[in-house]
């Protein structure tokens, strides 16, 4: 048996035809949307990501602005910046790319961005909604990823309500809003918030009907793990140098081999990441269509 494939790729792509109907209404009636990005440094990755942003926002027919500055710049300096996108008019919403370089204090960034800017749903007050929200009432930005791979889950018809989600991680980004997320009323999984310290991982995802992965620990959950015909979502990436050819290599937290025993399997590139980045751009679409109303 070989796992249906979560193709992240092309679910994202059908998000983003259904975004540019949505912003050509916008600009019918006068309105653009315009996604800015804040990034610090010159980390590699990093640079990858935001440029994928805005290609995403190309094609969709959403403006972008781009911030960059040095990996030397001063947290006052840093601080300058989300002011000034606060204020720009051009700007519906915006993003600090994170990780903010070393000794820097995120948290402080995030809660300087405006609520009603913030394309990620990060603002502790957004987050706050996330918590509060507990039947999606209130109507906030929602975390990218988390957001992508309920979306990725639900257009594959992967059955949700009651069934057991372990979430392996914690972070600010996937694991901890996910969590909220897939308990929400509607969605209604049963979850289990793994990380780190958890004893026996293996017996935890052993009895998942859903198992998402946001670690970075290459090839952690091994086909062994796996209950036949579990979904299967491989969310951290870790760069691997080959000792051999000397190259840099992406590497997933799932195993090769998951995908003969699972039922869906979200691959890793070309699952989660293309997800989070079409709900980015829909995060700054319904900014600017809750802004219109
Ligand atoms: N404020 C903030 N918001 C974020 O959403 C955020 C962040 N900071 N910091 C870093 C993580 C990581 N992240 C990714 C997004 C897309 C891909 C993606 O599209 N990946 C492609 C491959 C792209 C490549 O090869 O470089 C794929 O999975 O197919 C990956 C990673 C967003 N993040």
């Amino acid at each position: 048996m070989t796992a249906v494939r979560l193709d992240g790729t092309a679910t994202a792509t059908a998000i983003k035809g259904e975004l540019k109907a949505r912003v050509e209404a916008l600009a019918a009636r006068g309105i653009r949307p315009g996604l800015g990005t804040l990034l610090v440094g010159d980390d590699p990755a990093s640079h990858a990501y935001v440029a994928g942003k805005h290609r995403d926002c190309r094609e969709v027919g959403v403006e972008s602005i781009r911030v960059d500055l040095p990996g030397d710049a001063t947290e006052e300096q840093v601080h300058e910046a989300i002011e000034r996108l606060n204020a720009d008019p051009a700007v519906t919403g915006y993003i600090v790319q994170l990780p903010l370089p070393e000794g820097m204090d995120a948290n402080a960034a995030l809660e300087l961005i405006d609520p009603a800017k913030d394309a990620d749903g990060l603002h502790p007050m957004n987050l706050g909604r996330l918590v509060l929200g507990v039947q999606g009432e209130l109507n906030s930005p929602l975390p990218c990823t988390p957001n992508g791979i309920v979306e990725m889950l639900r257009r594959h018809g992967v059955d949700l309500p009651g069934k057991h989600a372990v979430v392996i991680g914690r972070g600010l980004t996937v694991g901890r809003p996910l969590g909220l997320l897939l308990t929400r009323k509607g969605i209604d999984a049963t979850v289990t918030l793994a990380h780190s310290r958890t004893l026996d991982l293996r017996e935890e995802v052993r009895r998942a009907d859903v198992v998402v992965a946001a670690v970075g620990m290459p090839h952690l959950v091994q086909p062994d793990w796996i209950k036949p015909g579990a979904a299967v979502l491989d969310v951290g990436v870790t760069r691997v140098v080959d000792p051999e050819t000397g190259k840099a290599k992406l590497s997933g937290d799932i195993a090769p081999g998951v995908e003969e025993v699972a039922g869906f399997l979200s691959p890793n590139p070309g699952g989660v990441g293309p997800m989070t980045r079409a709900m980015l751009v829909a995060n700054v679409v319904e900014a600017a269509e809750r802004a219109a109303r």
